[in-house]
């Protein structure tokens, strides 16, 4: 397996060396093709590498490699959402989102953190917070369209520009234009409104590294209302050299509740917690908003496994 492990990561330094040498990291068939070079890489999950005990050199690839990797994430989303807001103004852009080359990945990944998300809570959350929304915030969409009918997405981004286009892309929906709503805010100066939400989704990409993750959860622990589930975005195996990690000791004032690794082509593992401090009947606010009960690891397995096999799971409460 040391053989094999080695070879993978040789593979993964050779793609960084390529892609740090790109002029641009927009999309392009040059950069489309090394990218999808190294999730394809990255993706296979039986592999027992741990890339925080990597040698220093491998471990400083990895901080760079992430940060590249959500540069371009940036830019992808950005390259598509221009496309599909300057579509005809008879045309609903979010009738077109399959040109998105990832869309059928967030298709999964929003049943997935339903799913979970469902596990922890017998009441349907009615106001969700999503911080790093993005150009293209296609789990809000996603959510909102096929999950959560009735409930409304706070998008959160530091970046103007982005908010411009992702409000572009619901403008003409008729449902999603009165559902979704775009605030542009640093998620670490965002402090009002926050203990409104039921769920709050800490993006992959917000905080690239661990100080700045652990800075963003902090703030959300400061500011988020007791009982009120954060649901964040991990990496497992290989995929850790794609995105952040995130680990339980990063929650402090959380209980967690599950970690969720995917086997398939959902490249995110999805961790969920629960805001310590509030009661198992009363969600935000004192309503009867969102009622949570232990994850029954069997039932959660059992749903899991029907659409992913061999699902790692790991679930904090039996
Ligand atoms: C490109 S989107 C990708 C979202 C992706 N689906 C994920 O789960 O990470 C990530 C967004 O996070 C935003 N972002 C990064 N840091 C942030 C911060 N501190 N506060 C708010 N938004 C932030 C970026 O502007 C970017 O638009």
């Amino acid at each position: 397996m040391a053989c094999k492990n080695n070879l993978v990561v040789k593979q993964i330094i050779d793609l960084y060396d390529q892609i740090s040498k790109l002029e641009s990291l927009k999309p392009s068939q040059n950069v489309d093709t090394l990218f999808g070079q190294l999730v394809s890489t990255c993706l296979p999950t039986d592999t027992d590498i741990d890339v925080t005990k990597m040698s220093e050199e491998v471990k400083d690839m990895r901080s760079n490699l992430i940060k590249l990797c959500g540069e371009a994430e940036g830019y992808l989303e950005q390259h598509f959402s221009t496309i599909l807001g300057s579509l005809q103004k008879d045309q609903n852009p979010l009738d077109h989102l399959n040109i998105f080359p990832y869309y059928n990945n967030y298709l999964k990944l929003g049943k997935l953190e339903f799913d979970l998300l469902s596990q922890h809570s017998s009441h349907a959350p009615t106001k969700i917070a999503f911080v790093g929304s993005g150009p293209m915030p296609l789990t809000s969409i996603v959510l909102a369209k096929f999950h959560l009918p009735n409930a409304t997405f706070h998008n959160f981004d530091i970046d103007s520009h982005a908010n411009t286009l992702a409000s572009s892309l619901v403008s003409r929906d008729p449902d999603l234009s009165k559902r979704m709503f775009f605030h542009t805010t640093d998620v670490l100066n965002a402090t009002e409104g926050l203990d409104e939400y039921d769920v709050v989704f800490l993006a992959a990409l917000v905080g690239m590294d661990k100080e700045a993750k652990v800075k963003a959860i902090e703030h959300l622990e400061r500011h988020m209302a007791p009982g009120a589930v954060l649901m964040l975005r991990s990496a497992h195996a290989l995929r850790a050299f794609l995105y952040p990690i995130v680990d339980s000791s990063d929650l402090k004032g959380f209980q967690l509740l599950t970690i969720f690794h995917p086997t398939d082509d959902v490249v995110n593992s999805v961790v969920i917690a629960r805001k310590l401090g509030g009661s198992s009947t009363n969600g935000v606010n004192g309503t009867r908003d969102c009622m949570f009960m232990p994850c029954n690891y069997s039932k959660v397995h059992a749903i899991m496994n029907n659409r992913c096999k061999k699902n790692k799971m790991i679930s904090a409460i039996e």
